[in-house]
């Protein structure tokens, strides 16, 4: 199948090198200046240091030339660009099939990725989510991970996991889109959540307390929007809750770890050369759970520490000096 991946980031750039062994792949970034670079280092020297690009994976920097013959899109830019990324494919008349890999809610409207895609994609045009646990140099480096392809029309989604799916990349297919999307995109904010309490010297006993209220917090978020309860025990919700909260390659747990330090969130998103999407997912998550009527006591500390400039000692407080209540979800 030929491809076209667009947004040359971390995650990106790994989905091109990775599915360029079964098909053929061409990345597009915007940055000409990033794009000629790496064509000369033969890597992505910013985003995945040392890990060097398959002989046959193309670069660009025209989105015309990258998804001219593209059979099947990917959109692997941060969430905030998704909108302008199926705009910019819709201005070219393009009408092939899309799939989007970013984790998080759209800021202004709240909304997650597959409804952000409804809006945008020309009637007719299949859409889904790719995500799961996944860091980008792991699959970069060629070692083996499992991902969920979730679309609202599940014939859709087995097809695409069909053609996608390798040894080294399984890919599951879903036809719950919402609770997919969920997973992936609350679990940033439970990994800014844990990040703090490692940060602090919180112990293990807490980390597993953290991510197992976090679960459960996701699911009635989750379920309240729609998604199927059994969808966050998979590898879009426990899957890569488990890893990013855990993982020290996590942008969004080093956020946390960070904050325990007692950095300021300015100075720790410039430094930190990468998105760390449970930033702005928070604001947003808060803001429809509110709607909702969904209580998500660790999202709301996130947020208070993030833009209310808690200290970190004290948000963990107010979560350990809750009432006690019946262990549910
Ligand atoms: N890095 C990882 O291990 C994984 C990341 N993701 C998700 O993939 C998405 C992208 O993450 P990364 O690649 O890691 O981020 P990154 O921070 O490494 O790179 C983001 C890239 O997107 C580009 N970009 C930003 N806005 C754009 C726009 N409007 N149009 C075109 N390009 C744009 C930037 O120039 C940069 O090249 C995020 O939603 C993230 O949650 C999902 C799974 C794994
Ligand atoms: O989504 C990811 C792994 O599945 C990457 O997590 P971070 O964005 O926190 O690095």
């Amino acid at each position: 199948m030929k491809l076209a991946v667009m947004g040359a980031g971390a995650w990106g750039t790994a989905l091109a090198m990775s599915f360029s062994r079964h098909h053929e792949v061409t990345l597009w970034g915007r940055d000409a200046t990033q794009i000629a670079a790496m064509r000369v280092a033969g890597e992505n020297s910013r985003y995945l240091p040392g890990l060097p690009f398959p002989a046959n994976l193309q670069l660009s920097d025209s989105l015309a030339e990258a998804t001219a013959e593209a059979e099947l899109v990917l959109i692997v830019t941060p969430t905030a660009g998704l909108r302008g990324s199926l705009r910019a494919l819709t201005e070219l008349g393009r009408r092939v099939p899309v799939l989007w890999a970013c984790k998080g809610l759209e800021a202004d409207s709240q909304l997650p990725a597959h409804k952000v895609a409804a809006a945008e994609l020309p009637a007719g045009v299949h859409g889904g989510s790719l995500t799961g646990p996944s860091f980008a140099q792991e699959v970069a480096a060629g070692l083996p991970a499992a991902l969920t392809l979730a679309a609202e029309d599940e014939a859709f989604a087995r097809e695409m996991a069909a053609k996608l799916h390798s040894s080294r990349l399984r890919i599951y297919s879903s036809g719950d889109v919402i609770g997919a999307e969920i997973g992936g995109a609350v679990k940033n904010i439970m990994a800014i959540a844990t990040g703090v309490g490692d940060g602090l010297k919180l112990g293990n006993n807490a980390r597993a307390a953290l991510i197992t209220r976090g679960l459960a917090e996701i699911t009635r978020f989750g379920v309240a929007l729609g998604a199927k309860p059994e969808t966050f025990t998979g590898l879009s919700g426990l899957g890569d809750l488990i890893l990013t909260c855990t993982g020290d390659l996590s942008r969004n747990r080093k956020v946390g770890l960070l904050l325990a330090e007692g950095k300021p969130l300015a100075e720790i998103i410039e430094n930190l050369g990468h998105v760390a999407e449970g930033v702005n997912t928070a604001k947003a998550v808060l803001g429809q759970a509110q709607k909702l009527g969904v209580d998500m006591p660790i999202t709301a500390a996130v947020c208070a520490m993030l833009f209310e400039d808690l200290p970190a000692a004290e948000a963990i407080a107010s979560l350990m000096g809750r009432e006690t209540k019946k262990e549910a979800a």
